[in-house]
């Protein structure tokens, strides 16, 4: 389908805004008056520039107040659109957007509503423009899709049609009261359906209009189902443009090139799974079909950045660890360490601090892994090969994290075929078997891009949202993991922009290994001499108020420093090693039953201990 954006989800000027949506593929533009208003160019300029960019303009917006007011004022308003109309004229576009009044001055009169809205619509027609009339959320009298429906069809007018957005319908359809509700959507006559608004949010509990003027967000970031909304539009008719209207502080401020590729993944990723809802629907439009994500099917590798000294400091916490060195590459400055199916790179190629560089995910296809990232606009990583060594497709995630597709089972032939073996062999004696989670700190700006890119590129699906006071302000954390945990990667990062006065390093990242007997792993590994965290008594005195352990385990709890959690699936114990050079550190976890969670719980006291291994080294 032809896909748009409203100016008002990016950054920067009008020139700024169609440069980035023309950059990132979008076949047109909602104009949102602010922009043009604030812009030195006439509207010819705009429109010349679009046309040079190859964009169309489909929409203008908003049109405020215009419906069931006096005599008077009605008269003023249709004067303030004949001026609109005008400068449509000007710009080259044919359907204004008029939203649901919120003026005090407004009646509750339908009849009253419709009858002016066909007078709008009349003028528009001798123009050869049209009028497409919203539900704002919060509008005084009508602020459902379905009232709106109601006075448009008593409008009963050519020229005046519907405009359905996500954000208006969704945000009220959950609300619980019942007054609206997305089913009908599909029995609405497709012809008068004159533009559709796509938003995305997540589920929030505060007033509908901060709700939507701060928080919307790109289709597949939130928690809405568009998926069921598009299809019910598509199923009524609608075959314009899928445009996106996202208010978000956050985007607002984002380079907007960056933000509208983030917003086209989103609608590539939403036409694919409408299509994959609905194959009927794919028959008879055209929606984008990337090639399905192979399901992943674990990790091949992590690979670490390191300096000389955090990777001799990594290096000596991975042998304590029972890894081993078991391979150097041919031709770069990259150790292979082993334990299990636990495979970790440390790169000190690049003078970068140290920081999970890359992740590489098994797939069965790495080859259509590839494609599928490149469909939905993954930037690829320019790669430096050897000779004989192997092509490794990576893409580079939001978060800056190479992501690589290696081929499932060891892969003799594949990237392992890039190292020379040093014969080393790990020691099994600490009980680890492979990885459980990767965990990545997420830049403040990018979180929401990052869950869309983890969620679209590789097909992991986003679960276990948290949010904890931490030493250094709230953090926010979300998974996205295969169905299966296979691949899981724990993504965390503030809620607000971190204050100035917190450490003056980064958010550290870490990977987190699977053991089968916790307390054995934490006794070898200590009596190795791994940097193992330590951590206070008290949070031991208050696992013992909280949970009513057994004092046995409450005791080996306390003397290995393993933190523990439980839920009504299972049980979850786990420690973690200091920060290692300046940003990265190890945990390792035991998962009993169906414990599906990461001890956020215990994700405070971690960070705290972090903070005061910091201040007093051991
Ligand atoms: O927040 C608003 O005022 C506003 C304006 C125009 C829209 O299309 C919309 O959905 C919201
Ligand atoms: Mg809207």
């Amino acid at each position: 389908m032809r896909r748009t954006i409203a100016t008002v989800c990016l950054s920067g000027t009008l020139a700024d805004k169609l440069d980035a949506a023309a950059a990132a593929g979008f076949a047109g533009v909602e104009i949102f008056e602010n922009d043009l208003i604030a812009s030195p160019w006439s509207p010819e300029r705009v429109r010349e520039r679009c046309a040079e960019l190859g964009l169309s303009l489909d929409l203008y917006q908003p049109f405020r107040d215009f419906e069931a007011v006096g005599p008077d004022q009605l008269r003023r308003n249709l004067r303030r659109a004949e001026h609109k109309f005008d400068l449509m004229e000007r710009l080259g576009t044919d359907t204004i957007l008029v939203c649901s009044s919120v003026s005090a001055d407004a009646v509750d009169d339908d009849e009253l509503a419709a009858a002016q809205l066909r007078a709008l619509a009349e003028r528009a027609e001798r123009r050869g423009l049209r009028v497409a009339y919203e539900a704002l959320a919060w509008g005084r009298h009508v602020d459902t899709w379905e009232h709106a429906w109601d006075i448009v069809r008593r409008g009963d007018h050519p020229a005046l049609g519907l405009c359905l957005d996500s954000f208006h319908v969704l945000s009220r359809a959950g609300d619980g009261s019942g007054v609206t509700s997305m089913s009908g959507i599909s029995g609405i006559d497709g012809d008068k359906l004159f533009f559709l608004q796509l938003a995305d949010a997540p589920r929030l509990h505060m007033d509908v209009l901060q709700w939507s003027r701060h928080h919307r967000l790109f289709p597949g970031q939130g928690a809405f189902d568009l998926v069921t909304f598009t299809g019910h539009v598509l199923a009524a008719g609608y075959r314009g443009p899928l445009s996106l209207e996202v208010f978000n502080d956050v985007f607002r401020q984002s380079e907007p090139r960056r933000a509208a590729v983030d917003a086209m993944r989103s609608l590539v990723a939403l036409e694919e799974a409408v299509g994959r809802r609905s194959p009927r629907a794919r028959e008879r439009i055209e929606l984008a079909a990337p090639p399905p994500a192979p399901e992943p099917t674990g990790y091949a590798f992590t690979e670490l950045a390191v300096d000389g000294e955090s990777g001799t400091e990594v290096a000596r916490a991975l042998a304590a660890m029972g890894f081993a060195h078991v391979g150097q590459h041919r031709s770069k400055p990259v150790q292979l360490w082993q334990q299990g199916q636990a495979r970790v790179l440390l790169n000190s190629g690049d003078a970068t601090a140290t920081a999970v560089s890359a992740l590489a995910v098994e797939t069965p296809d790495p080859v259509t892994s590839a494609r599928r990232a490149e469909a939905l606009l993954a930037p690829p990583v320019p790669r430096t090969r050897g000779p004989a060594e192997a092509d490794l497709n990576a893409v580079a995630a939001p978060d800056g994290t190479a992501v690589f597709f290696c081929r499932t089972g060891a892969d003799r032939a594949g990237w392992w075929a890039d190292f020379i073996l040093t014969g080393s062999a790990p020691d099994t004696g600490t009980a680890l078997t492979g990885v459980d989670h990767v965990a990545l700190a997420q830049p403040f700006d990018h979180f929401d891009e990052a869950t869309l890119f983890y969620r679209a590129v590789l097909g992991l699906d986003p679960r276990h949202d948290s949010e904890f006071a931490a030493p250094f302000g709230l953090v926010r954390n979300r998974v996205v993991s295969d169905p299966h945990g296979r691949v899981r990667i724990a993504l965390h990062g503030t809620v607000l922009r971190r204050g100035e006065w917190a450490p003056g390093v980064p958010d550290p990242q870490h990977i987190a290994f699977a053991s089968t007997d916790i307390f054995t792993s934490a006794r070898v590994m200590r009596d190795r001499g791994a940097p193992l965290l330590s951590i206070p008594d008290n949070y031991y005195d208050d696992l013992e108020a909280r949970l009513d352990l057994d004092p046995t385990l409450l005791a080996r709890l306390r003397e290995c420093r393993v933190l523990y959690d439980r839920d009504a699936d299972g049980e979850f114990f786990h420690f973690h090693t200091e920060v290692l050079g300046s940003r990265v550190f190890f945990e390792v976890v035991q998962r009993i039953g169906g414990y599906a969670g990461y001890g956020a719980a215990n994700a405070p006291v971690r960070m705290a201990a972090h903070r005061e291994a910091r201040r007093h080294p051991s």
